[in-house]
């Protein structure tokens, strides 16, 4: 028997996953990791904090599941993306902590570089929006400001790397300084049309190319396990950012095919094939996953605040002890009483790309209550992803007819079934909720041939449950109106 495994190292916890060759999960690890808050708006991680607990779930998956390292044909990594880490190639150790994507510390050098006029040129070689959010003005910022950084860079002794290069890095003891095209996508420095670094952001962010790691396809040999870890060299065959590994995990591989990740934030990605869409209407164009010579494309919109709203309910506002309970609490109500939350915490992500908005909770009347609350934080998730459903349906050449979901809060009945009477489409709910890590499973055991093809990939995926339309589209359409006014009071707040 062989295996494949899968590394998921995401923005709260590391998690290893051991797929059989039927694509069924024998066993999983996860360990959590501290989130570091140095200032308002500035989010951290320890890049050896992420390492160790990786590697403590890798060791811990195998060990639970009785499989020897030499079992495991390939090894397959997808990550949080955007977030950015510099360490020294000699000594290996980084220079400084990771920022993470949520950070909006860059939100003046984003503006200066609109103001010098040149988003144009980053949204049509990178398909990204000038935000904080991505990696290039993070990196800037890391050289700019950790003393001695840029001259070292300049006379190449530090490597730059997203989370799947610093880990692979580490895992091939500093052998592999690799990345994919669906990760490198998310750097602002990235051509997604030529597939290659781009000289002239470079020269714009004042990126050394020499740090940069190498791109290849998502689907390729990217390093071996140095045997000093679990004394076999296996080989690490995938890599895919966590949003488009969850994209090739749900199977779509067709164009006009989408998903929605519910988890701390929401991600939906449509897959437009060989086609680099270019969105009028707020989203992104980013790599899909790569299998084969050709790249693929899809059109993604980022929500910051998902999953995460329902963990501000439980640890902020202490009105639910565990995150499932927001559930029983939101149906104790027949509606949120028209209270909305907008949960603009760290800023708005796509369609707004407004980092100055900050949260609101508007409509509260005398009889409002902490149901109505949770109500309305369970419609929040729901309404920002069915505006990006909208932005899609307009972006897009032909009409999506269904969502395929998952992320840890996809478990929500309520939410899914709001999302789908919001979108008038079906809302469909796979048996394996572990798309992302599946996903890069597939991408690794394609690389070993333990899967031949992305037919027999597809044959795979199993409905669990299938959400249809209820609501009218006229109470839709007034629920959104609704939204869309309570979104407008909270923009720009915090200029
Ligand atoms: N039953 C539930 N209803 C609503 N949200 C939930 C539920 N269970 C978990 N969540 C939310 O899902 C998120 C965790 O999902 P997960 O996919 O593990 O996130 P991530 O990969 O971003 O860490 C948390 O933000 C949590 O609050
Ligand atoms: O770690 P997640 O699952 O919240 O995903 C984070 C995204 O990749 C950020 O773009």
């Amino acid at each position: 028997m062989r295996y494949v495994l899968a590394l998921d190292q995401g923005t709260t916890s590391s998690r290893s996953i051991l797929f059989d060759e039927q694509a069924n999960i024998v066993a999983t690890a996860q360990q959590e990791f501290p989130q570091i808050f140095p200032h308002s708006g500035w989010v951290e991680h320890d890049p050896e904090a992420i390492w160790q607990s990786q590697l403590h779930t890798l060791r811990s998956v195998l060990h639970k599941a009785g499989v020897s390292a030499a079992q495991v044909a390939s090894i397959g990594i997808t990550n949080q993306r955007e977030t950015t880490v510099v360490w020294d190639r000699q000594t290996g150790y980084p220079i400084y902590n990771a920022i993470v994507w949520q950070d909006r510390r860059t939100a003046d050098h984003c503006e200066q570089l609109r103001q010098a006029g040149h988003e144009a040129l980053f949204r049509e070689r990178t398909g990204l929006v000038l935000d904080p959010y991505f990696s290039g003005t993070k990196l800037a910022w890391l050289l700019d400001h950790v003393p001695g950084a840029r001259a070292q860079a300049q006379a190449g002794k530090l490597a730059f790397g997203t989370i799947d290069s610093w880990l692979t890095w580490r895992l091939s003891g500093g052998r592999s300084h690799v990345t994919d095209v669906s990760n490198a996508s998310r750097t602002l420095m990235f051509d997604i049309h030529r597939g290659c670094w781009d000289d002239d952001l470079l020269a714009l962010l004042n990126i050394p190319r020499g740090m940069l790691p190498e791109v290849r396809p998502s689907c390729a040999p990217m390093g071996v396990l140095d045997v000093s870890l679990l004394g076999t060299a296996v080989p690490i065959g995938g890599m895919a950012g966590d949003q488009q590994a969850a994209l090739f995990g749900q199977g779509c591989h067709q164009p006009g095919m989408a998903k929605n990740t519910y988890g701390t934030g929401c991600f939906m990605l449509l897959q437009t094939g060989s086609e680099a869409r270019v969105s009028t209407h707020g989203l992104l164009t980013t790599a899909a996953a790569q299998f084969g010579d050709q790249p693929h494309y899809a059109l993604e919109g980022s929500v910051f605040m998902g999953g995460a709203v329902v963990q501000w309910l439980r640890d902020g506002l202490g009105i639910i002890e565990h995150a499932a309970e927001i559930e029983s609490l939101a149906n104790s109500v027949p509606d949120s009483g028209g209270v909305y939350l907008v949960p603009a915490f760290t800023g708005l992500g796509a369609p707004h790309w407004d980092p100055h908005a900050r949260g609101g909770l508007l409509g509260l009347s005398r009889g409002t209550n902490r149901a109505h609350i949770a109500r309305a934080a369970l419609e929040a998730i729901a309404f920002q992803s069915a505006e990006l459903l909208l932005a899609m349906q307009a972006d897009a050449s032909q009409p999506v007819t269904e969502l395929r979901v998952d992320g840890g809060a996809a478990a929500n009945a309520t939410l899914l079934q709001f999302q789908a009477d919001l979108l008038g489409i079906p809302v469909l709910r796979p048996k394996v909720l572990e798309t992302t890590a599946l996903g890069a499973a597939y991408l690794a055991g394609l690389q070993a041939g333990v899967w031949q093809g992305l037919d027999e990939l597809q044959s795979q995926w199993q409905l669990d449950h299938r959400f249809e339309p209820r609501m009218s589209r006229d109470e839709a359409q007034q629920r959104l109106a609704g939204w869309l006014k309570a979104v407008g009071r909270v923009g720009a707040w915090a200029t």
